[in-house]
């Protein structure tokens, strides 16, 4: 899995690996750019429309130089704003792909830009090299190309925005970030979206060995990643193999998530799914569900179930007592979600009693009921890290990039999803799909990895047909075409 390194350490990844491969560090800068100008390939933006390339004097100036040159062979008109004086002493390669700009290719100082041109502007002043915060004649070059009317494109990372932490006044706004090597982690932030805009990664030829060396608690996950978590069954598997679960979810007036959970787990594999309900409502789950099983109370041996997954629709008024009562009575992980969260939230002497190991989804508010308020996501993310070590859980901060925050500190940011989950119920197609993986044999880890990623990537499989008219039944829908996208049988 990719590691994402902070700003800092790019410099030394980058030295390591120019020293291993044995090229030179503008061979690097040369891949940088032609992984930039692939990507711009693979869109159809207007050949007819101007391109202004914004560039500094260091090495993020250095990508947008080699980009001018390597995209003014296709016969558009580009020109470049240099952002810095005529004393600046440049980077070696930065100075080295200024000098071989062609002449067909305007070269100018970014005073020149008229912010109201048409056409497509690059961001290549300010990459991970950014110190401190923005000196004045900065703050004035981000502000021209925020005042252009055009798409931005931002190289590595908007102007202005620091590689690892918040971001404390200006930057650049893009529409696109292309970023290399590994996406840098404020990049990942709901607090930075304005400014990234869509995030691309792009390969400069670094495997993920090279990264080994380097110290990091986080992690990019993507589709490459996900076939090595999953588990194989044979052809003389049965439904015992595939697990028997119990979904403790839904109440009066709430029974759609109980239908919603039971039904993402029978389509995530599940071999058996029973339903934990009020008796007056099974008729909810009998007739919309015909596969699924129901139990009214909590009798005999919980043990006899290979996962439990609890929470979504539950209410919090008489739940304390039903998860304590639970906790005592089951030994292996357990989902937590939704409701069941928020009583956690509201009994944190609990806490101690849930099995080791078990995995706690909540969304932002869910969180803050659990953790207490918190003002952004790098605190989020700090709070998670402790909160795991301590009661060793696991947890996932839901949203945009969903981060799967592990006993052991690591933090794992999911690639998939799409903007058109963000509908009522998606979160308890998640609790299905993550108790199904579980009571498949899957660790937690192994679960959080391919639950996350696939409900992702149902997300994505549904929203392109039916955009922000999906709702949660077209993601359960959506779960058997992710095996199928990512060859797993
Ligand atoms: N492996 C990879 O990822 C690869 C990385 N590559 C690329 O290298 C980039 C990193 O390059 P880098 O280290 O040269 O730094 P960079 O971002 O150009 O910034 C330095 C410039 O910023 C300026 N500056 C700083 N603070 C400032 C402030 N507060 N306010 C104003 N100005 C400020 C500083 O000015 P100075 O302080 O020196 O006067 C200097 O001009 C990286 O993002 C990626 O694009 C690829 O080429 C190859 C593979
Ligand atoms: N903009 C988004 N991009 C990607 N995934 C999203 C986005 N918005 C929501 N999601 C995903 O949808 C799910 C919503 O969960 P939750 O808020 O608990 O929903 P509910 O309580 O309605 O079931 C989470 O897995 C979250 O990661
Ligand atoms: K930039």
């Amino acid at each position: 899995m990719l590691k994402i390194l902070s700003g800092e350490q790019v410099k030394a990844l980058d030295a390591a690996h120019v020293r291993v491969q044995q090229i030179q560090s503008l061979q690097l800068m040369e891949r940088a750019a032609l992984a930039f100008v692939s990507w711009w390939d693979s869109q159809d933006f207007d050949p007819s429309l101007p391109v202004s390339v914004f560039c500094g004097s260091g090495n993020n100036g250095g990508d947008g130089f080699a980009i001018a040159r390597l995209l003014s062979r296709s016969g558009r008109q580009v020109s470049v704003f240099r952002c810095f004086g005529e004393s600046a002493s440049l980077s070696p390669d930065a100075a080295a792909n200024l000098e071989a700009l062609p002449s067909d290719v305007e070269n100018l100082h970014w005073t020149e830009f008229d912010a109201r041109s048409s056409g497509v502007l690059i961001d290549a002043f300010l990459g991970v090299g950014l110190k401190g915060a923005l000196r004045q004649d900065a703050k004035e070059m981000v502000q021209a190309m925020n005042a252009f009317v055009g798409t931005r494109i931002a190289v590595d990372i908007p102007s202005g925005l620091p590689a690892d932490g918040l971001l404390e006044g200006d930057c650049v706004k893009a529409n696109t970030t292309v970023t290399f090597a590994f996406p840098k982690l404020s990049l990942l932030f709901p607090e930075h979206a304005f400014a990234t805009g869509a995030l691309v990664l792009a390969d400069i030829g670094i495997s993920d060995e090279e990264y080994s060396s380097f110290a990091s608690p986080y992690f990019y996950l993507r589709e490459k990643d996900i076939k090595g978590f999953h588990r194989s069954f044979h052809r003389f598997s049965h439904k015992g193999d595939f697990g028997k679960i119990l979904l403790f979810a839904g109440s009066k007036g709430k029974m759609g998530a109980a239908v919603l959970c039971c039904k993402s787990a029978l389509r995530t594999g599940s071999g058996l799914v029973t339903a934990l309900i009020p008796e007056g409502e099974r008729h909810v789950i009998q007739s919309s569900l015909p596969e699924g099983m129901c139990l009214f109370d909590l009798e005999g041996d919980l043990n006899r179930f290979d996962a439990i997954g609890l929470g979504p629709g539950i209410g919090v008024e008489d739940s304390a007592k039903m998860l304590a009562d639970i906790f005592r009575r089951y030994s292996r992980p357990i989902v937590l979600d939704a409701d069941a969260i928020t009583v956690l939230g509201q009994n944190p002497d609990l806490l101690a009693l849930i099995p080791e190991g078990s995995i706690l989804t909540p969304h932002l508010a869910e969180f803050d009921r659990l953790l207490g308020k918190t003002e952004n996501h790098p605190e989020r993310l700090a709070k998670a890290s402790a909160f795991c070590r301590q009661w060793r859980l696991n947890l996932l901060v839901k949203g945009a990039n969903s981060v799967i925050c592990l006993a052991d500190g690591r933090q794992i940011f999911n690639s998939s999803g799409s903007q058109y989950m963000a509908t009522a119920g998606a979160g308890d197609v998640l609790t299905g799909m993550l108790t199904s993986f579980l009571g498949q044999g899957y660790s937690p880890e192994q679960a959080l990895v391919c639950g996350v990623y696939q409900h992702g990537l149902a997300g994505e499989i549904a929203g392109k047909s039916k955009r922000r008219g999906t709702i949660a039944s077209d993601l359960v829908e959506a779960i058997p075409e992710t095996y199928l996208r990512l060859n797993v049988s």
